[in-house]
């Protein structure tokens, strides 16, 4: 179910700044959990709403299965801010994502990530980490093959983002899906991603791209902060 996805951009920019992308290529093997790390500003949620398909001011290609990108199916996209619909409760804000699903579905889908009889409530009445947890339900409503997230932890405290992540990695047992992660904390690629890439300059080029070997359920306390140690010294970008 999990589809592969390859980038070839020949040229990305916003208006006459210089390109964020020139002749930037990338393949994500089917059911790859990415990690995109680099500066801020570097292009990281530019190249998510490419693979999207929401942005398609750009020359070149991006498919998904083969798929042009703004054909393929929508995937699962979890933004910044949660993103819900204020006006929705959080079951119609997963429905809307996925309307044949059904209620009990998006029930499911809730209890999943923790909101179990939460459905009927307003975003208002659900905290900052609640309403994560239901951008990422709707998400997995619409498209649990692949998902697109962007710093879903951010502003979080510690601890909530510690939480966040054990439910991502839960998730990610359960659906197997293919996953692009971007963040600017190389804990949450240590904890959870099994490759990742780090981009550099303008445009933007691949810095370094690891390999986390070790599968996550496997990874213990000593491996994790190996991982992040090698990721914080690549993160810094070239001397
Ligand atoms: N719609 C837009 N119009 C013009 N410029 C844009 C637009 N979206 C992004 N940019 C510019 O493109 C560059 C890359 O932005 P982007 O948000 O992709 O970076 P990022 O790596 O995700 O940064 P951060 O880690 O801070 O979120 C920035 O210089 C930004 O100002």
């Amino acid at each position: 179910m999990a589809p592969g996805l390859s980038i070839a951009i020949a040229e990305k920019r916003f208006g006459s700044a210089p390109p964020l992308f020139s002749d930037f290529r990338l393949e994500v093997a089917p059911g790859s959990i990415l990690a995109l790390l680099g500066p801020s500003g570097i292009g990281k949620s530019s190249l998510l709403r490419l693979l999207a398909g929401i942005d398609r001011d750009f020359s070149g290609t991006i498919a998904i299965d083969g798929v042009a990108a703004d054909r393929a199916p929508m995937p699962g996209f979890v933004f910044q801010d949660a993103r819900l619909l204020p006006w929705l409760s959080a079951r119609d804000n997963v429905l809307l994502a996925a309307p044949a699903l059904g209620a009990p579905a998006a029930k499911a889908l809730l209890d999943q990530v923790g909101l179990g009889g939460r459905g009927p409530d307003f975003p208002a009445q659900l905290s900052g980490g609640m309403q994560r947890r239901a951008a990422l339900a709707r998400a997995l409503a619409a498209n649990p093959g692949l998902l697109l997230l962007d710093e879903p932890f951010v502003s979080l405290d510690a601890a909530l983002a510690a939480e966040m992540r054990a439910l991502l990695a839960r998730l990610i047992a359960a659906n197997q899906p293919s996953m692009v992660l971007v963040t600017h904390d190389a804990e949450d690629a240590a904890r959870l991603a099994d490759r990742a890439v780090v981009l550099a300059g303008r445009p933007a080029a691949i810095f370094a791209d690891l390999a986390l070997s070790v599968p996550q359920a496997e990874r213990d306390e000593a491996q994790v902060a190996e991982y992040r140690r090698r990721l914080d010294a690549l993160a810094k970008g070239p001397a």
